[in-house]
């Protein structure tokens, strides 16, 4: 065996011998370590207990009552409609986890990540849809050898497996399509921050969603012109959207299925956000063959998605978007170096890869379109 692989199984073993825990636990110098191993391990086997308490919280819109001032725990269960004991166990279970905070002996106020989730409503929209996702997990064993029988995920993504995905109707997309653009809210200023389009004339945005993306884009550079590329139920949400946004005389929707029909002409840049992780490789492959069409020589292409290995938020990542996407039955989340290497094997050069100020939600490469 290889020296560090000998050394990394004496660790192993050191670590899981039960001497050797109690000793760390008791030794002054090796307790707060053993305290915080221990601790982590917990978290991750409680995880989706935590869960169910951010849910009932959500469901029971507890931030947004809480946001109106401290309250008696009495006075919550009215609100909540629960019976005085079990409003008591969320409120103590919330604040456990920094949802809520105790105030006295049974008062309660918004807790400092509470506080945040009412900052940003795509997360408790998230919450609500991950039912879905749970459900699905359930037997995560069958999932990993393809003998799940439920697939709640497969069909809220009407376009995943589908041979026809343009034919989608407006109720198959509206909901994924909604979760989309709460959640992108927080991503497009991240994106936009970290690759400037002062110097670019038009955006084409691939599979752009209802235009969360290009309305952000749109206003920060007045003089952009934008272009959504979507499934045509999606493309209608994104008109309407540009409409009341104002954009119209800059802004265009159009709606096709990226495998099969071309993408518009004209624009010198264009994005690719949380595309390619929702495909297989064959198929990311041609949604970036369909973009080397679409851009002149020299054009740019960004790529914009959480990424497999990204320092600091890995578990988000591999355990997270690895798993959600084994149960949505599509993708997986990839390293750069492999993301860098499809947009090689296409035609693409000059690939590099952008800092964002948040890489937990999403890392961004650009690339130019090669000769
Ligand atoms: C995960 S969502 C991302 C939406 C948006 N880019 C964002 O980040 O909010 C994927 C998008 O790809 C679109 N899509 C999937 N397959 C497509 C196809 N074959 N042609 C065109 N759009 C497609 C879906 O309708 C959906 O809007």
């Amino acid at each position: 065996m290889w020296l560090p692989d000998r050394l990394l199984a004496v660790r192993n073993r050191v670590l899981s011998s039960p001497g050797f825990q109690r000793w760390a636990a008791a030794f002054p110098f090796t307790r707060w370590l053993a305290r915080r191993r221990s601790r982590e391990l917990f978290d991750i086997v409680a995880g989706f207990v935590y869960s169910q308490v951010l849910f009932a919280c959500v469901q029971l819109k507890l931030f947004e009552i809480l946001a109106e001032g401290v309250q008696s725990s009495g006075h919550l269960a009215d609100r909540l409609g629960l019976p005085p004991d079990e409003a008591r166990r969320l409120l103590r279970a919330a604040a456990s986890l920094r949802l809520a905070e105790a105030r006295g002996r049974d008062r309660f106020a918004l807790g400092e990540l509470g506080a945040a989730m009412l900052g940003n409503p795509g997360i408790a929209a998230m919450v609500e849809h991950h039912a879905m996702a749970y459900a699905d997990l359930q037997d995560p064993v069958a999932l990993l050898r393809g003998e799940a029988e439920r697939r709640e995920l497969l069909k809220y993504w009407a376009y995943v497996g589908s041979e026809r995905p343009a034919s989608a109707a407006e109720h198959a997309v509206g909901g994924y399509t909604e979760l989309m653009a709460d959640s992108q809210r927080l991503i497009a200023s991240d994106v936009l921050d970290a690759y400037s389009l002062e110097e670019h004339h038009c955006l084409l945005d691939v599979a752009g969603g209802d235009g969360t993306f290009l309305v952000t884009a749109a206003k920060r550079w007045p003089h952009l012109r934008v272009i959504l590329f979507d499934l045509p139920a999606v493309a209608e949400r994104a008109r309407a959207r540009f409409e009341r946004e104002g954009l119209a005389d800059r802004a265009i929707a159009v709606g096709g299925d990226v495998l099969r029909d071309p993408l518009p002409q004209g624009a010198d840049v264009v994005s690719l956000v949380r595309v390619l992780h929702d495909h297989d490789d064959g198929m990311a492959q041609s949604f970036l063959e369909a973009t080397c069409h679409a851009l002149p020589e020299g054009g740019r292409l960004l790529v914009a998605e959480p990424m497999s290995g990204t320092p600091g938020a890995e578990p988000i990542g591999d355990a997270y978007f690895g798993f959600y996407l084994l149960a949505m039955g599509s993708g997986r989340p990839r390293p750069p170096v492999e993301v860098e290497q499809m947009l090689r094997d296409t035609c693409f050069d000059q690939v590099r890869q952008l800092p964002t100020r948040r890489p937990i939600l999403t890392q961004v490469m650009v690339a130019r379109r090669a000769g």
